[in-house]
């Protein structure tokens, strides 16, 4: 059988090439005979396959057998234009208007709705603002301002151009059959990789949904006309939204003018803005959606207020919890002395302003207490108060503790880097307890956050501004620490703007009273009885560690107590040694008296001086001999002298100079007392 001749009229050698390369693919080299144009081909061969319609111009060809060639796409190629997205500008290059306007419509009439801008030698137009190509491999014709060239290559035939070559020339269509498995096969893959990524999108939409509907705030976006294109949950929520037909689309200044007018008064997109809608007060952000460079709409997001402010009180509760507020208030600070409502007007005072502030006061006096009821007093109440005790925080911690750190300080560290507890503190109040323990480097860093209010986290480079009030305290003689160089001198006046000192209980003792009773009830159950002589002992005490050693001895004393009654057996430790010593000391003032004479005799000038003494009146030794002898005692002027001077070395009495006359004193009187049962006559 004759070998079909067909003759491939192209306008370029590649053209031809790839033209050439897909019809031996599809028909065996013998069973076709592919030729190029000349005149002798053009009047022999059996079929001539123009590669454009142009091509009929050129030259007469007998139409009979002529067919022009339909124009696909390089599958290979493709996934690039799928990936543009389909509102993008570009331009489509090629040699010339017409060849660019063929590719124009094919693309488009394959769904492609980019818009697409011919561009070809001579065009000439530079469209601004464009930087993608789509070209058919003539690279060379694409502008140099072009960044993204898309090459969709040499454009192959259709397949149904090669099923037309196969029938016309009445050609085995078995081969152009298993080459077009070939072909689906091809547009299978594309497709399928097109599929996947379209899942992966699915996907995304769907998570973005999710995100979108589990956000407090109420989200709308809008396009540039005001036209709703999603909306939220909580959005619906918040405006009282409950309508059940489709929302979107809808003009939304005109559904929720308040959110959209209102809002517009404000310039600046980034600026917040309150606006009242059903009663609900809401904060509104707006911000513009971009999408490839160019703003396609708003996002307006918008929370309510009175929902922030449930949100925060929430939190204050929690703080509160794991103590990052204050525990205590100026109505936990017992006792009714003169001492303690001075220092307490003045710590109402000191609340009100937003100075550091220095509390001194020796250990268990209340320092904490005090710290604890300015903040809560203070403007700053509803912040946070953080603790901070130098005495209990090791070295190595301090700076990162204070001043936290960023990710990556050291190994171990936080991922994320960890707040310190400056930061934590912003719009509160920190409490620097035992301030004179704080290591020297430390000391420098805390004179720069008082100074500039910033701090600098471990490992960091950007300031973070606190707004943050300062409250130390110490047990210690600072100034002496800044003479021996432990502290530093102008830390040490930074910290001294406004100085309180809460006296020890020894100096209030009024305070103790009211301190036991307080503490007696909430240690027992049924309020137990004292005895006077504990209450005399308690009064007597010195209290080295003041409040709280009082506690300490409640708590000892109720636990020890029989019958719901506390007596001097209760006492702890610290009072037996002191009842002992005490109980020494009188026996040994008893043994003195009775070597110098008969105890009567010291009895009856003691109680003389007593009777005088109630009488408001010091009185001289004639006086004193000659009560003394009322009452009994023939004792010469002499004997009562030495007997005054053996009492006056004891510190019982006082003895005035040049005829003021002598006084009992508190201990002459307890002597007395003591004396009294067994020498009263
Ligand atoms: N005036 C007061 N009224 C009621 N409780 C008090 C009073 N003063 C102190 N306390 C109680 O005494 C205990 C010790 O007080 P706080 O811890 O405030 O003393 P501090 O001076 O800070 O001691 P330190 O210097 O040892 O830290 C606490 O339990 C506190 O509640």
């Amino acid at each position: 059988m004759k070998r079909p001749k067909l003759l491939l009229v192209t306008k370029s050698r590649q053209t031809f090439e790839v033209f050439h390369q897909q019809l031996t693919e599809y028909f065996k080299d013998d069973d076709l005979q592919i030729v190029s144009l000349n005149e002798e081909n053009c009047r022999d061969s059996d079929l001539i396959l123009l590669s454009s319609e142009k091509l009929m111009d050129t030259q007469k060809f007998p139409a009979e057998k002529t067919i022009v060639s339909r124009r696909g796409l390089d599958i290979s190629k493709l996934e690039d234009l799928v990936k543009l997205p389909s509102d993008s500008e570009c331009i489509v290059v090629n040699n010339l208007l017409e060849n660019t306007d063929e590719i124009i419509d094919l693309l488009k009439s394959l769904g492609f709705e980019f818009n697409m801008h011919p561009y070809y030698p001579g065009s000439n137009q530079k469209i601004d603002g464009i930087d993608t190509a789509i070209v058919p491999s003539v690279i060379e014709l694409v502008p140099p301002y072009i960044k993204n060239i898309i090459d969709i290559g040499i454009r192959p035939l259709d397949f149904s151009t090669i099923i037309e070559v196969s029938i016309r020339l009445g050609l085995d269509s078995e081969k152009v059959n298993s080459q077009s498995t070939r072909y689906v096969k091809e547009i299978i893959s594309l497709s399928q990789k097109l599929s996947s990524s379209l899942d992966i999108v699915k996907n995304l939409n769907h998570q973005l949904e999710a995100i979108f509907n589990t956000v407090h705030d109420g989200l709308i976006a809008t396009d540039d006309h005001g036209h709703i294109l999603k909306i939220n949950k909580a959005a619906k929520d918040i405006l009282n939204y409950s309508n059940p037909e489709s929302i979107l689309g809808k003009n939304a200044p005109l559904l929720f003018p308040r959110l959209f007018i209102e809002n517009k008064k404000s310039k600046d997109l980034k600026e917040t803005a309150i606006v009242n809608v059903n009663e609900k007060k809401l904060v509104v952000n707006k911000s513009e959606i971009i999408v490839n460079n160019r703003k396609i709409g708003e996002l307006t997001a918008f929370q309510d207020v009175t929902r922030i402010q449930y949100l925060e009180k929430s939190i204050r509760k929690d703080m509160q919890k794991i103590g990052f507020s204050s525990r205590y208030t100026s109505k936990d600070i017992l006792g009714s002395s003169r001492k303690i409502k001075e220092i307490m007007s003045v710590v109402e005072k000191i609340a009100k302003t937003d100075h550091t502030v220095m509390i001194l006061g020796e250990n268990g006096t209340g320092k904490e207490l005090f710290a604890h009821s300015i903040h809560d007093l203070s403007a700053r109440g509803d912040g946070p108060l953080i603790p901070v005790n130098f005495a209990g925080l090791p070295q190595s911690l301090a700076e990162s503790e204070l001043f936290g750190y960023e990710d990556g300080t050291f190994t171990g560290a936080k991922k994320g880097g960890k707040q310190g507890l400056f930061e934590i503190a912003h719009n509160g109040t920190i409490f620097l307890d035992e301030i004179g323990d704080a290591p020297l480097h430390i000391q420098t860093l805390l004179l720069r956050v008082l100074q500039e209010k910033q701090v600098m986290r471990v490992g960091g480079r950007n300031l973070i501004p606190v707004n943050v009030r300062v409250i130390a305290a110490t047990n210690k003689d600072l100034k002496q620490l800044v003479k021996e160089g432990k502290f530093r001198e102008d830390l040490y006046y930074r910290l001294f703007v406004l100085p309180i000192r809460v006296p020890p209980l020894r100096e209030r003792k009024e305070d103790i009273l009211d301190l036991l009773h307080y503490f007696i009830e909430n240690n027992s159950t049924a309020t137990p009885e004292i005895s006077p002589a504990v209450i005399k002992e308690l009064l007597d005490y010195d209290w080295p560690g003041n409040v709280r050693e009082l506690i300490g001895v409640v708590q000892y004393m109720t636990a020890v107590m029989d019958d719901n009654c506390i007596t001097l057996n209760d006492l702890p430790e610290q009072f037996r040694e002191k009842m002992e010593k005490d109980e020494r000391q009188e026996n040994d003032l008893l043994a003195t008296l009775q070597k110098e004479g008969d105890l009567k005799e010291f009895y009856v000038i003691l109680s003389s001086l007593s009777q005088a003494k109630k009488q408001m009146k010091n009185i001289g030794r004639g006086k004193v001999v000659e009560n003394v002898m009322i009452e009994g005692y023939n004792l010469t002027e002499q004997k009562v002298r030495r007997r005054m001077a053996i009492l006056r070395d004891h510190g019982l009495i006082y003895c005035g100079v040049k005829g003021k006359g002598s006084k009992i004193s508190e201990t002459g009187e307890a002597l007395l007392k003591m004396l009294e049962p067994t020498l009263k006559v």
